[in-house]
């Protein structure tokens, strides 16, 4: 996802956790009031600069939530929302987490993140903001921004991040939850609420303002689940935007939190210069991590499973082969048939609206994930999230999801993944295997140094 800036703002969070989400029962809502917020006034937030950060997490980071000061969330007045205006809302949203772009590969290349940044990746424990009093929406050139949400010390909900950073997340009333917002995934949450994938994306509920830090708010797809197993697999065959390749190619900077990230799975991976250098770039991250698990091969990799029992892996940086991937996925469903057939047409319904959506034929879908979630009822779904990185082609343009990758062809080879999970699971249904071949990549090897 695009989150440099949030990233960085969200050092400031303390995410904590431990526990097993309780599951709350909270019906999936219809869609709500329109909750557009102009552009303009989400550009005028500016991030603040990178905090310091420390070394990468361990692989299930066990983290406390600092209260914020009890809850300092106010109204948004009239001059907040001044779109021509642009002292009092760079100011009032200074932390919010908010990039412009959709791209994180400006920043992440030009500031580098440093050791510390870490990630979220296991049973986390969100602040619970409470929406205080009555919701007022206001409305403004079209926006609504629903507020006022405080930070209460006493509620807190055991949650599961099995991908992203530490702190983009936080709990809120009625089964939803808060991602820090980046500005270009709100763009894709306003258009899919037009569009036939809106069954299959969390229901978006506006943006909200806690603290000086934008979110967006929308359901928490494990509050109807009870003890939920869950798995992220991040789609396509390509996780880093082609921007991001163009910039490191122009400006290499080399990361040293990459670096370090790299040498931890694979002390040969980098090549003798980057270990000289002690950085890789993004892009040259990004690639290796492809190359080492099955995004490259297969056109999805396992980001993380937790299941219900509490336990949390997200070790899967070496999971590449065919077999692999089956075995993971039978450990996941604990040989359930039944689950999985539920989770076999879940996938050909989504390949089906995939196939008529209008804002996938329109979009460069990179880094989203399916969650896939269920429970020991039987009750099994799978979700399309994270739309970070999710970007709109040129006006006109469109793409086919399934042709290999060739740099400039903007292609991320997520229908061709699709098909790949479905035959995996139907393997897993089947108990046997899918045939390996040669080589069925669908990208194209760019070194990047
Ligand atoms: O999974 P590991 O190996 O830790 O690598 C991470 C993931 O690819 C992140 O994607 P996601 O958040 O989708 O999991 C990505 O963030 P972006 O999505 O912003 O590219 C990180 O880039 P940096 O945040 O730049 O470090 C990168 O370091
Ligand atoms: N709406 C949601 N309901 C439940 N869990 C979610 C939801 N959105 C994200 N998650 C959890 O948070 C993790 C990170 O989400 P993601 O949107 O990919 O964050 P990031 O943009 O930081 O990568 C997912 O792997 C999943 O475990």
């Amino acid at each position: 996802m695009p989150k440099e800036c949030r990233r960085k703002s969200s050092k400031d969070f303390g995410i904590s956790g431990t526990g097993l989400t309780d599951g709350g029962r909270v019906e999936r809502r219809t869609a709500g009031r329109s909750t557009k917020i102009c552009a303009e006034l989400i550009q005028k937030a500016t991030a603040p600069p990178a905090a310091p950060a420390r070394m990468d997490a361990p692989m299930v980071p066990q983290v406390t939530i600092t209260p914020e000061g009890g809850g300092s969330s106010r109204e948004i007045q009239q001059e907040d929302l001044d779109c021509t205006g642009d002292g009092a809302l760079r100011r009032k949203l200074s932390n919010s987490s908010i990039s412009s772009t959709g791209s994180s590969a400006v920043e992440s290349e030009d500031d580098l993140l440093s050791d510390t940044e870490s990630k979220s990746k296991g049973l986390v424990t969100l602040e619970h903001l409470v929406c205080t009093g009555e919701s007022k929406p206001w409305r403004r050139l079209k926006t609504y921004i629903r507020w006022p949400f405080h930070a209460s010390q006493k509620k807190k909900l055991s949650w599961v991040q099995l991908a992203g950073h530490k702190g983009n997340f936080k709990a809120a009333d009625e089964g939803t939850i808060l991602k820090k917002l980046s500005e270009n995934e709100m763009q894709c949450f306003e258009k899919l609420r037009q569009d036939v994938l809106f069954q299959f994306v969390p229901e978006y509920l506006g943006v909200v303002e806690n603290d000086g830090e934008a979110f967006l708010q929308m359901t928490d797809l494990l509050a109807n689940f009870d003890h939920p197993n869950v798995m992220d697999c991040k789609m396509g065959v390509r996780t880093y935007l082609e921007e991001e390749l163009v910039r490191a190619r122009e400006r290499p900077k080399p990361r040293e939190d990459l670096y370090k990230k790299m040498v931890e799975v694979d002390n040969e991976g980098p090549t003798p210069q980057e270990h000289f250098q002690r950085g890789v770039t993004k892009p040259r991250y990004m690639q290796w991590r492809e190359s080492m698990s099955s995004t490259n091969t297969l056109g999805f990799r396992i980001e993380g499973i937790k299941k219900y029992d509490g336990s949390c892996r997200t070790d899967f940086k070496k999971t590449r082969s065919k077999q692999d991937v089956i075995q993971v996925f039978k450990n996941f469903v604990g040989g359930d048939a039944d689950i999985i057939k539920s989770y076999l047409l879940r996938l050909k319904e989504i390949r089906q609206a995939l196939q008529t959506s209008e804002f996938f034929k329109q979009h460069e879908v990179i880094g989203s994930s399916l969650l896939f979630i269920h429970d020991h009822t039987g009750h099994a779904e799978i979700w399309i999230i994270d739309f970070g990185k999710t970007t709109a082609l040129p006006e006109g343009q469109t793409l086919s999801h399934d042709i290999p990758w060739q740099e400039g062809n903007r292609e991320d080879g997520y229908l061709w993944g699709l098909d790949n999970l479905i035959l995996t699971l139907e393997a897993v249904c089947n108990e046997g295997s899918i045939e390996e071949t040669e080589d069925n990549s669908l990208t194209t090897d760019i070194p990047i140094q």
